[in-house]
């Protein structure tokens, strides 16, 4: 088919001109310019035609709409089935936000779409920008130029205020994730009991100019895995994520702000693969994967149906892959933080490369749905994470027991949801200063505090998907009593349904029947023996729990804590509470289960 449509460009060019000049005449389907407060913002770049491209006599079939500034032609030459029979075109279009053509350069695309995603993040919000496409459509040189340009702006006066920089880059590839600014040591992607995703044992590197920000995004493209494709010589075989963490220190009970810049891996197309070894061909396939559970959660997100009465919830698969599971906060219906997303669907302009363009800009053109609108988070006097710190402080003051906990110390600058984040053994450290407060208090105030932030967060989940009346979660000053309500009871049923969540277990079930200390992994929950008295080192009565993050070297991994919550058998994990802990003091491995009702993980067989 190719040579056949490479010895046929002439017919094709007068049958493109043909279509050209007959949509220029008809009105023009011509979209907004993307509004600059547009939540989610799908643009479509298409590069120019290589010089090897042009060589081979490929020309382009891909074509930015003239005058239409968001939509693209694109045409196939049908081969007539009669010899005899003339050549057809068969076109399609497909409109996104704004289309960049080939003369467009990465500063036309910044100063129109990516510039606002900055001063977003910087205030506070969380600003994405991923690029996807066919493999060699130009989505490293695009993302690249963009991270230059946003380096530049968050380190120039333009914006006001002091901020401390800090960044991560992480590799994805199939279920395993590394770091890239620490030569590729495995992480894991973990959730918080507020849905936040984190890059668990992954480097944060603070930087205090672009220099130093590109000069860390480099080192980590030196480390990213590339391999030559069909379409691209140094073709990246994993996907890239830079996150970029704004900490405003002058307002600590400011939400952070943060900055993702995603590019993915890109996609093959069958004949493309045709020569690959058995590795690349699973490479390739991880790769597919992902970015097919991708378009899942595009196709899912674009099918909540946000009119529906008691906003029905739409099923989107984010926790199927670890990509997803980063993204999360772009798909999420039930997203609290406010977000704005520029996706750029990145295009290869050649004739023969028209099927692949046009799934691209279909996914794209799904995705420009009007979007769900972030829950806009009100205050709630039986929901802890919804309080600001005056809220917080007088619920302290009116429930903490006598005598009462000293709002002004235990939380300072805090929101109810700030508070919540703060480590167990801090917060009964905080409740102990003031006078007169036992250990038990302060353990038995912590207990009732999370004991309303697991009911409330049982009743929005209850209340989204049922559409019934929330039954009542413990009173804001009531005691922090033991669930016995039918309500309630409808609310386990539902949740055990529904609970279909992460697990630590091996993916692959064959391995364990392997000794468990053969196939540690990162993310794995283990029981083990901790030495006495080291510093930094939980020792809780009873038996101990750790997730490992990372091998550590010397026989060691570098854990975090896992530690029993105040439901009975539940657990929590604090990824941030990192220890050392030898490979020798393992005990066995203990397989946890997510229960996203109460967020909180519970021991399985
Ligand atoms: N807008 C553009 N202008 C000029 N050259 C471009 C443009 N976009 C991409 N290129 C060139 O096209 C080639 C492929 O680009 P790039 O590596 O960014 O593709 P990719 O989509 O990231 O591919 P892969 O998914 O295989 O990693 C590179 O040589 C790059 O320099």
């Amino acid at each position: 088919m190719e040579q056949f449509l490479i010895d046929n460009t002439a017919r094709y060019r007068d049958l493109v001109s043909a279509h050209n000049l007959k949509a220029r005449t008809e009105s023009l389907n011509t979209t907004l310019d993307a509004a600059p407060d547009n939540d989610i913002t799908i643009a479509a770049r298409i590069r120019p035609l290589l010089d090897d491209e042009v060589e081979s006599g490929q020309v382009e079939g891909v074509l930015l709409r003239p005058g239409s500034g968001g939509t693209v032609d694109l045409h196939e030459m049908r081969r007539p089935v009669k010899p005899t029979a003339p050549l057809t075109l068969s076109s399609s279009s497909y409109a996104v936000d704004r289309v960049f053509g080939p003369e467009s350069t990465s500063d036309d695309i910044y100063a129109r779409l990516v510039r606002p995603l900055v001063p977003w993040a910087w205030s506070g919000g969380v600003s994405t920008l991923f690029a996807y496409g066919q493999t060699g459509s130009g989505k490293t040189f695009t993302v690249s130029a963009l991270e230059c340009l946003i380096a530049q702006t968050l380190f120039s006066s333009e914006l006001e205020g002091d901020r401390d920089v800090f960044i991560s880059v992480i590799e994805l590839a199939g279920k395993s994730a590394f770091d890239l600014l620490s030569s590729r040591k495995p992480v894991s992607i973990l959730e918080d009991s507020f849905g936040s995703t984190h890059f668990a044992g992954a480097s944060d590197v603070r930087v205090g100019s672009a220099d130093a920000l590109l000069a860390q995004i480099e080192a980590a493209a030196a480390f990213r895995r590339t391999e030559p494709t069909l379409k691209n010589a140094t073709s990246s075989r994993s996907h890239a994520i830079c996150k970029i963490r704004l900490v405003n220190r002058a307002l600590p009970q400011a939400d952070e702000g943060v900055l993702y810049l995603v590019d993915l891996a890109g996609s093959e197309a069958a004949r493309d693969k045709a020569a690959h070894s058995a590795e690349r061909m699973k490479e390739a396939r991880e790769i597919n994967t992902s970015l097919s559970v991708l378009k899942d959660c595009i196709r899912g997100r674009a099918s909540v149906d946000i009119t529906a009465p008691n906003n029905k919830p739409g099923y989107v698969p984010f926790r199927q892959s670890p990509l997803t599971r980063v993204l999360k906060h772009v798909f999420d219906p039930a997203a609290e933080r406010a977000c704005k997303t520029l996706v750029v669907a990145c295009i290869n302009p050649s004739f023969l490369d028209v099927g692949a363009s046009k799934s691209t800009l279909r996914y794209g053109a799904l995705l420009k749905g009007t979007p769900p609108k972030p829950q806009v988070v009100k205050y709630d006097p039986a929901r802890p994470s919804s309080w600001d710190n005056a809220q917080l402080r007088s619920w302290v003051g009116k429930s903490s027991g006598t005598p009462a906990v000293d709002a002004a110390i235990l939380a300072p600058t805090e929101t109810g949801k700030q508070l919540l984040s703060l480590p167990a053994p801090e917060f009964i450290t905080r409740c102990l200063k003031t006078p007169g407060v036992s250990a038990e208090q302060a353990h038995a105030f912590q207990s009732k505090f999370w004991g309303m932030h697991i009911d409330s967060a049982r009743a929005v989940v209850f209340k989204k998907s049922s559409g019934k009346s929330t039954p009542t979660p413990n009173g804001a000053d009531g005691d922090v009593g033991a669930d016995s309500n039918d309500g309630v009871k409808a609310i386990n049923g539902y949740m055990d349904k529904l609970s279909q969540g992460l697990c630590s277990a091996d993916a692959d079930p064959e391995r364990s029947s392997q000794p468990f200390k053969t196939r540690l992994r990162p993310g794995m929950v283990v029981s083990w023996s901790p030495p006495e008295g080291l510093r930094g080192v939980p020792h809780l009565p009873g038996r101990n729990l750790a997730i490992l993050l990372a091998p550590a070297g010397d026989g060691e991994y570098t854990c975090g804590m896992v530690a029993p919550a105040v439901l009975p058998g539940a657990f929590e994990v604090f990824v941030w509470q990192q220890f050392p802990a030898a490979v020798d003091r393992m005990i066995a491995e203990v397989i946890l289960e997510y229960d996203v009702g109460s967020r909180y993980y519970y021991e399985t067989v």
